[in-house]
């Protein structure tokens, strides 16, 4: 059977505060923070000022190899042009400038507060999770997305996005979804998160600066290599079905991250959801912009939708499952400004709060919504889960590949193990983790 749809051994194990400013403050000042125990914040903010290490190398390589790319992707006129040959030069030389203020969008303030103290410094001298979201959001105003003109709303990423969901190896992963049918229905189940799980190495930027800005030329497959099969560094998933009995009248809140192949598996597991009363209902946070390249908004949740209803087969039959669910509420899309804001989880807005609290367990999706719940830190790799992420207003999963320097949660000996290995386990997503706090 083709790739993410395998099903991956559990027992494979083997192998900002960057703020500025609280910009989302609680009603009565609170940070947003929850009751739970605070770990002590002592672990390093991650910068990109070391020489050689994975933010740096974001900030050196990528990041100047995607302003590129989108360039390239689209006719821009002369003044979109020089807008990004500006970005491209303040990011590799030049220091952190502000927005531009005859921009039109509604989240100056926000971006001024948040950027109060980083602004005038060099970008890698900054936090790592900041710098990052800021310069999408940068070029994003380079675009004129924000602006009142003819590219408002023209998503720079689409073409990468677009050519991956026609890409063969999507044709293959749908199709595979038949050969599922027959599974013992604990195996299906785990085959279906293992699949959402892996298919986050499935990430177009993490594809950027190896010059392989599409999937017809990337051939990074979810599937292969011994790694994805038993890559596993923490695996949780036994408790994350404990709270999801069947039957339960659950809301269960999925925050996606990457589009297309990330986001297929993802529809499908929230099907398995639905479709087998683990769930009620299920809400579905997106990006409300383009953001980290692939992050899914809702024009690409209707894409992915509509993939599926084209399908023939299973796949089919979950994509009219899915828009049936939509149009009767069971699935809901929302978004909020929140999921592009350079802050943790941890400084969530009350609203947000309120939201996680009611669901019988928040799902969050990927490397990024990992770094933002846990902190950007440089945690001991042994620092527990549950104590990082007591704070969070529910119980709580974390399903990620590994493709940044931030990991908590994991048993000495697998650390051990890793560390000897020699491989860039970290940061290469040949690794994962499932982790979830009641
Ligand atoms: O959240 P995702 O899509 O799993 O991963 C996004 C991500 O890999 O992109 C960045 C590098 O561009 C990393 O720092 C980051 O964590």
């Amino acid at each position: 059977m083709g790739s993410q749809y395998r099903n991956h051994t559990s027992d494979d194990a083997r192998g900002s505060d960057t703020v500025a400013a609280n910009a989302f403050p609680a009603p009565d000042g609170r940070t947003g923070r929850g009751s739970g125990r605070i770990p002590d914040p002592g672990a390093p903010v991650i910068r990109g000022d070391r020489p050689g290490s994975f933010a740096r190398g974001v900030l050196t390589e990528r990041h100047p190899a995607l302003i590129r790319q989108v360039r390239g992707a689209f006719p821009y006129g002369p003044r979109q042009g020089r807008a990004l040959d500006a970005l491209l030069d303040e990011i590799t030389d030049g220091v952190v400038e502000p927005l531009d203020a005859s921009g039109h969008a509604s989240d100056h303030e926000l971006w001024s507060a948040w950027g109060r103290g980083h602004f005038g410094r060099s970008w890698f001298d900054v936090p790592f999770l900041w710098a990052e979201s800021y310069f999408y959001r940068r070029l994003l105003a380079a675009t004129e997305y924000f602006g009142v003109g003819p590219w408002q709303g023209v998503d720079p990423f689409a073409p990468f996005k677009e050519a991956e969901l026609r890409s063969e190896t999507v044709d293959e992963e749908i199709r595979a979804l038949d050969a599922l049918a027959d599974m013992p229905a604990g195996d299906r189940a785990t085959a279906l998160l293992h699949a959402s799980l892996w298919g986050n190495r499935a990430d177009l930027g993490f594809l950027v600066s190896a010059g392989k800005p599409t999937p017809d030329s990337t051939g990074t497959g979810t599937e292969t290599g011994t790694s994805a099969g038993s890559g596993l560094v923490a695996d949780d998933s036994a408790l994350l079905w404990h709270l999801l009995p069947a039957g339960a009248r659950a809301t269960v809140a999925v925050v996606a991250d990457n589009a297309g192949r990330e986001l297929i598996p993802d529809l499908v597991l929230v099907d398995h959801f639905l479709e087998r009363r683990h769930a009620e209902r299920v809400v579905l946070h997106v990006k409300p912009y383009p953001y980290y390249v692939s992050d899914a908004t809702t024009a690409d949740v209707v894409d992915c939708l509509r993939r599926l209803t084209r399908a023939s087969g299973g796949a089919g039959a979950i994509g009219e499952r899915l828009w049936d669910a939509m149009a009767t509420g069971r699935l809901e899309v929302r978004t909020h400004p929140f999921f592009c804001a350079p802050l943790p989880y941890e400084k969530m807005p009350e609203d947000l709060r309120e939201e996680f609290a009611s669901a019988a367990v928040t799902v969050l999706k990927g490397d990024l919504n990992y770094r933002r719940l846990v902190g950007d830190r440089r945690w001991e790799a042994t620092t527990q889960f549950a104590d990082l992420t007591a704070y969070f207003p529910g119980p709580v999963a974390a399903l990620r590949t590994l493709k940044s320097d931030v990991v908590v949660g994991l048993e000495e000996q697998t650390l051990n193990t890793l560390e000897r290995s020699g491989e860039a386990w970290r940061t290469s997503g040949t690794h994962a983790l499932v982790q979830v706090r009641q």
